[in-house]
């Protein structure tokens, strides 16, 4: 479909917490965080909210693309830390920008959030009548995060990232490839933001979600990405008759940079063509791809007609991956 990407932006929150920081708050260091994740800071909220992250995000957007709200179709928000459920991060973001026209909804699919809204996006440009739609990953994973365990706290980041995509006859097809899959029998891996059934009607019975705070098995999620996520950019590739060589660049999430390491051997390609920026914002989960796409185009390491494997995994646990044409 003759779709493009026609603007990209990220926002992060302006405290920067470092690792010497977070060495002050538990029994962590600096050189372990380091050599252990590639992470030395990550940003973190102090009096925004996920709806703060989001609107800074899509007003850029529209300030870069000379349009105005009311020019959008549709606005698609990947959150698994929205400010409430209702009204969505999206809606927040609807009021916020004017786009009076556009119909709007939050998308949780966690740290592939981003990649299966991508997705959902090629599918809603099908009608003839959307044009124009934003699709931001944002988070804010310091309000689950439990600040005295040092297996999860120093590994997240708070942030937000997307896209303004729009259609154009003069462009190309943007989409050529995709690999979307899910593995709930594994989602207690990762675990954020139970709720509790409280009500008149549970005779005190309390369901048995898990707990407000970030929990991770780190083992079988390091082991589930590393497993799937180099087959499933071959299963996208073979989707779009691609090689691996034919890839101008991976832009994975950020998760650890030893992961990255490891997909980038598995799968016979230069580390050279996977940036990472995880040093400098920790995992921000659905935010982490869009991020680093920004960051790319901002220093023109994106060409326009370039190849991009664009993949996320984690939470649920789900993994995606899309092939397009920048
Ligand atoms: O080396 C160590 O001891 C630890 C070992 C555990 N580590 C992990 C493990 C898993 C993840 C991770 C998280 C998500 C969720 O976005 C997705 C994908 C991955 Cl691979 C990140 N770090 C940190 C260093």
């Amino acid at each position: 479909m003759l779709l493009k990407i026609t603007q990209t932006a990220h926002y992060v929150p302006s405290k920067v917490v470092t690792n010497d920081d977070l060495s002050k708050m538990m029994d962590t260091n600096d050189e372990w965080i380091r050599t252990r994740t590639g992470i030395r800071q990550r940003h973190v909220v102090t009096d925004e909210d996920t709806t703060d992250l989001v609107v800074n995000v899509a007003n850029e957007l529209i300030q870069k693309g000379g349009i105005s709200g009311a020019d959008i179709d549709f606005i698609i928000v990947a959150t698994a830390s929205a400010s409430e459920a209702v009204p969505t991060a999206a809606a927040e973001v609807q009021k916020a920008i004017g786009a009076s026209k556009a119909f709007v909804f939050d998308l949780n699919a966690a740290c592939s959030g981003f990649i299966y809204g991508m997705s959902v996006l090629r599918g809603l440009f099908t009608n003839p009548t959307y044009k124009k739609g934003i699709l931001i990953g944002a988070e804010v994973l310091s309000k689950y995060t439990d600040w005295s365990d040092r297996t999860t706290a120093v590994l997240f980041g708070d942030g937000a990232g997307g896209v303004l995509v729009e259609k154009d006859a003069a462009a190309g097809n943007m989409f050529l490839g995709e690999d979307l899959l899910s593995m709930g029998d594994l989602g207690d891996k990762i675990t954020m933001a139970g709720t509790t059934n409280e009500s008149p009607f549970n005779d005190g019975a309390t369901a048995d979600n898990p707990g407000k705070w970030v929990t991770m098995d780190g083992r079988a999620v390091y082991a589930f990405a590393t497993r799937n996520v180099p087959k499933s950019i071959e299963r996208a590739l073979a989707q779009a008759d691609l090689t691996l060589d034919q890839i101008d660049l991976f832009v994975l999430h950020q998760a650890n940079y030893r992961i990255v390491e490891s997909i980038a051997k598995r799968l016979g390609q230069p580390i050279e063509k996977f940036p990472m920026n995880i040093a400098n914002y920790g995992n921000t989960s659905a935010a982490s791809v869009p991020i680093l796409l920004d960051e790319l185009n901002a220093a023109g390491k994106i060409k326009r007609g370039d190849t991009i494997a664009l993949s996320g995994f984690g939470g649920g646990l789900t993994l995606g991956t899309e092939i397009i044409k920048f």
